[in-house]
């Protein structure tokens, strides 16, 4: 159980897709038994007469929904927020993206880390300018700057030569496409817990086929299959996957724990891919803001364990607080009968021992909760 005997809610706003892949009967009956309700948030009414809600799920985005989590945090401190706004918009740019890997630091004496040679491109101009050449070679991936999630934002193209640059459009990021043995890992995060798992990725392109091939070459999506297609065996069968070696557990974990503390963020995977020149090189490629879990087996439970944490830890701190408030409150009262006058309100004994403090305004809407 979440917590001895007492229920949480935790309301859920998602697109249609995403509720239907991620809301599955299993997950929903798996968090009552433990005490959790998953609740629908109806997107089409104020998020603050909804409820009462100890958690709120979501991956909307918009300016409305953004002001609608804000007036749900001030009427509710004490609720989670997975994930906040502010932490998720660093994911709607292909170049903040993957600034925070280039800032990780991480020990580790076998494989190395990093991403691949990259720059933003704002105009036609600069595109086909020598010196952005000199920073890059063919072939490139061209990827719009922009990740919100929408189809667009998944159109890609790999250029081979400069003939293909003629069909991109500004902004996109130009990516130096690196060999890596056509699979990609997907390292799914949610809190503490890390899973990595092989997909299909593009097929490396050697120096022959460099120069025999046309312009550029489009596409979308290449690891993403339908989920039913993903979560079986069979995938990496028909995919001849098995025989990649999986990255070591003990080096993703510690990417994965890294760029969650960097990045404020519970619920996020990243793409990975090996460099085939080194070997023990790693590449990350892509980060996604709350992904397809059910693709990952036993989803159900590793979320349903972190739901639990969530709101538990949040119980617990806000009755360790409550705790603390009540203490004090004794204290003042105490006190000020030995000055022979009457207790004043916490906040204003405070001020009189700490005459700057209390100042809790224009406060990050931060609340979702990191270890
Ligand atoms: O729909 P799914 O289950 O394939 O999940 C998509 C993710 O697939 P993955 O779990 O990485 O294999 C997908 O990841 P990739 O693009 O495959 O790297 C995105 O996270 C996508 O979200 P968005 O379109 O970027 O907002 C995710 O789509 P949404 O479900 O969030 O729309
Ligand atoms: N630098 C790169 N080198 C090689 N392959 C790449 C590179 N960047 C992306 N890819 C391939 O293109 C796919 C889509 O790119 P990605 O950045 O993950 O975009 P999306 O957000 O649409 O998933 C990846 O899954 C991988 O197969
Ligand atoms: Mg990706
Ligand atoms: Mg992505």
């Amino acid at each position: 159980m979440a917590g001895e005997g007492r229920r949480f809610g935790i309301g859920y706003a998602l697109l249609p897709k995403k509720e239907n892949s991620f809301i599955r009967e299993s997950l929903v009956k798996l968090a009552r038994s433990r005490g959790i309700d998953l609740v629908k948030i109806d997107t089409g009414r104020p998020l603050v007469d909804q409820g009462p809600f100890d958690c709120v799920l979501h991956k909307l985005y918009g300016e409305d929904w953004r002001s609608q989590l804000e007036d749900f945090r001030y009427q509710n401190p004490n609720a989670v927020i997975l994930d906040s706004p502010t932490a998720i918009e660093r994911l709607h740019d292909r170049i903040s993206m993957l600034q925070v890997v280039s800032e990780l630091k991480i020990e580790n004496q076998n494989e190395t880390f990093g991403i691949p040679k990259q720059i933003v491109i704002y105009d036609k101009e600069t595109l086909f300018d020598n010196q952005t050449w000199e920073l890059l070679k063919f072939p490139v991936i061209a990827k719009p700057l922009v990740a919100d999630g929408s189809a667009k934002s998944h159109k890609m193209a790999l250029v081979f030569n400069p003939e293909g640059l003629n069909k991109l459009k500004p902004p996109i990021v130009l990516q130096e496409f690196v060999n890596h043995g056509g699979v990609i890992f997907k390292v799914y995060v949610v809190g503490e817990h890390v899973k990595c798992v092989k997909r299909k990725s593009l097929p490396d392109v050697s120096e022959e086929k460099l120069n025999s091939l046309e312009g550029s070459l489009s596409f979308s999506q290449v690891s993403n299959l339908a989920t039913h297609q993903k979560s079986d065996d069979k995938y990496y069968k028909m995919m001849h996957l098995e025989d990649t070696e999986l990255p070591p557990l003990s080096f993703m974990t510690d990417i994965a724990r890294g760029l969650r503390r960097a990045m404020n963020l519970n619920l996020f995977n990243f793409d990975v891919i090996r460099d085939t020149r080194f070997g023990n090189r790693y590449l990350i490629i892509d980060i996604n803001y709350f992904p397809g879990y059910s693709k990952m087996p036993g989803y159900e439970t590793v979320l349903t364990d972190f739901f639990c944490d969530m709101v538990c830890r949040k119980d617990r701190e806000v009755a360790v607080e409550k705790d603390l408030v009540e203490e004090f409150s004794q204290e003042v009262v105490i006190a000020a009968a030995a000055d022979g006058r009457q207790a004043l309100s916490c906040e204003e004994e405070v001020r009189k021992i700490v005459p700057n403090s209390c100042c809790s305004d224009g406060e990050e809407m931060e609340n979702s909760i990191q270890v």
